[in-house]
């Protein structure tokens, strides 16, 4: 890897602290940041170098992987950060912080590569684009690259303003679009998984699976987002994003040796065949859910619209689920079932496999009621892989039953998404970042959502904290049900009774 220097906006903010810093450091303990290090971290606010290098070490103390003890190698590390005051919409700024890169690559001798991360709101995305540019920051005799977060847009058209205002200074090869959800280890082997198990690899497509449910569920509520959450909801927070991204991953099909370009390709054909979505039906296809109040893990939580900064009429979304199909003849007629949601009965992200059972079909003769054989993808916070077989019990008789083959890849050791990520974009290989195309691809499927929500002809289903979610996002599968849901309490029982006696359960849409 190229030395380079490490331009950080927002380094005095959470995700920098959380995320960022941490994932630095652990790269460079692991000696995969080669060459000198240089990081010149951003904000308005006035710091001195030294006071930024403690607040670096403070977050590394309370965020890393591995522990912190203090050693001349952390020295080193800590010293390779130092601060420049900026405000994004003062262009002196920039020229002062030109000044400073220069200083710092020549006196660590580094060559003129550089990566500009955006920590900051997206607001302010194209307006740094631009400075950068102006600034003559950009002109580099290496390279540069810029790394920007999500929320990408908060709808189709304000994406593709954003998206053009940072080609006005950076090519789409420059620009990193983060989706987290990539970073995560059994995300990346989702693909390995496939090409290197012919058995899988027969298995998957439309001949032997019944369908395929993807499923990000969260313990926490709002939290301290208050002010962001209330606007995104769950579609722009999660869905658009990192759900149709797991789809992507899920559904691509690659021969080996593939390049991040046939990557990129192939999952732009996923989210271009996936089959839009029609105002008509869209109610059926699509539910929504807000928590009302609830219990999780024996403790009362409150409802959405009682938490701080939220109004109590508040119609924003905090759960979302959807059926989708994949145009496409290996996927033909075989349903997704994604969903997300917050304060819901577990922290779980999870795609489980159904697959067909051949004897059970309506002219068969010689039923036997087997459960159907899964194939269970657990991507955190455990990480695993299971798969649901039927057997014997010679105890009971011979009765089949279903028995699970598990293996567990959880590791402390392994690296988490940040540093893969981060570890990518430095090496220039974008295979697990979003591309335009499927970000754009992606706003367009779920436009129609936005559109009925906005028009009120979406319903808000409420769901009791703790739950599985609202109970019309179960009737999306038909016969089929939500695999490894766990129990839901009696009050799930009595908000679903309510739901068919009591319309208020269901709110219509502002
Ligand atoms: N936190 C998280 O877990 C996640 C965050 N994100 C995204 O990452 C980005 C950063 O989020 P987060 O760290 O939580 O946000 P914070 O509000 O914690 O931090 C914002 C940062 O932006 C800086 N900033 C704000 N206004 C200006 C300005 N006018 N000029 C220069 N700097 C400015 C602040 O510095 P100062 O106050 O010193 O000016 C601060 O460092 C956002 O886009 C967010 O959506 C995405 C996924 C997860
Ligand atoms: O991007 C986001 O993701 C987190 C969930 O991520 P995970 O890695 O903890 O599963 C979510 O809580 C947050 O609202 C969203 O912005």
């Amino acid at each position: 890897m190229e030395s380079s220097t490490f331009v950080l906006f927002g380094a005095t903010g959470d995700l920098a602290k959380r995320k960022i810093f941490p994932a630095l450091y652990n790269l460079f303990a692991d000696g995969k940041l080669s060459g000198p290090l240089s990081v010149i971290g951003l904000g308005r606010r006035t710091l001195t170098n030294e006071s930024f290098q403690a607040g670096v070490l403070d977050s590394l103390h309370a965020f890393s992987r591995r522990k912190v003890e203090d050693s001349p190698e952390l020295q080193r590390f800590l010293k390779s950060f130092e601060y420049s005051v900026l405000d994004v919409g003062h262009p002196e700024d920039y020229r002062k912080l030109l000044g400073h890169v220069q200083r710092r690559e020549e006196e660590l001798g580094l060559p003129q590569n550089r990566m500009f991360y955006l920590s900051v709101g997206p607001e302010f995305f194209g307006e740094i684009a631009a400075n950068i540019n102006a600034s003559g920051l950009g002109d580099t005799r290496g390279w540069k690259r810029l790394i920007i977060e999500k929320p990408f847009g908060t709808d189709l058209e304000s994406a593709r303003e954003l998206n053009d205002s940072l080609n006005a200074a950076f090519t789409e090869e420059e620009i990193f679009r983060i989706d987290h959800f990539l970073g995560k280890p059994m995300v990346q082997n989702l693909e390995v998984l496939k090409y290197s198990n012919p058995v899988l690899r027969a298995l998957w497509q439309n001949r032997y699976i019944a369908n395929v449910q993807i499923t990000a569920s969260e313990t926490v509520g709002v939290e301290e987002r208050a002010g962001y959450y209330d606007k995104a909801g769950a579609l722009r927070d999660m869905f658009q994003n990192h759900m149709l991204q797991l789809v992507m991953m899920m559904a691509m099909q690659l021969p080996k040796g593939s390049t991040p370009e046939d990557v990129r390709s192939k999952k732009r054909h996923v989210i271009q065949s996936v089959r839009p979505l029609l105002r008509e039906n869209l109610a059926q296809n699509v539910i929504r859910g807000q928590y009302a109040a609830g219990e999780i893990n024996g403790r009362p939580v409150d409802a959405y619209t009682s938490e701080p900064g939220i109004g109590p009429s508040s119609q924003n979304e905090t759960y979302i689920a959807a059926r989708l199909f994949i145009d496409d003849p290996l996927w033909d007629e075989v349903p997704f079932y994604i969903r997300t949601g917050k304060r819901m009965k577990e922290k779980s992200t999870r795609i489980v496999i159904e697959f067909k059972e051949p004897f059970n079909d309506l002219h068969n003769l010689n039923r036997l009621n087997l459960d159907p054989n899964l194939l269970i993808i657990d991507i955190g916070p455990e990480e695993g892989i299971s798969l649901q077989l039927n057997t014997k019990n010679p105890r009971q008789h011979g009765q089949l039953e279903p028995v699970s083959i598990r293996h567990d890849s959880a590791n402390p050791e392994l690296p988490e998404a940040y540093e893969n990520l981060i570890y990518d974009a430095l090496l220039g290989d974008a295979t697990f970042f979003a591309h335009w195309d499927e970000v754009e691809l992606s706003w367009q499927w779920v436009q129609p959502i936005i559109e009925a929500t906005a028009g009120g002809t979406l319903p808000l289903h409420l769901y009791p904290a703790g739950s599985n979610g609202p109970a019309a996002a179960d009737e999306l599968l038909g016969d089929a049900h939500w695999w490894l849901d766990e129990p839901t309490s009696d009050a799930h029982n009595k908000i679903t009774a309510v739901h068919a006696a009591d319309s208020e359960a269901v709110r219509p849409g502002a």
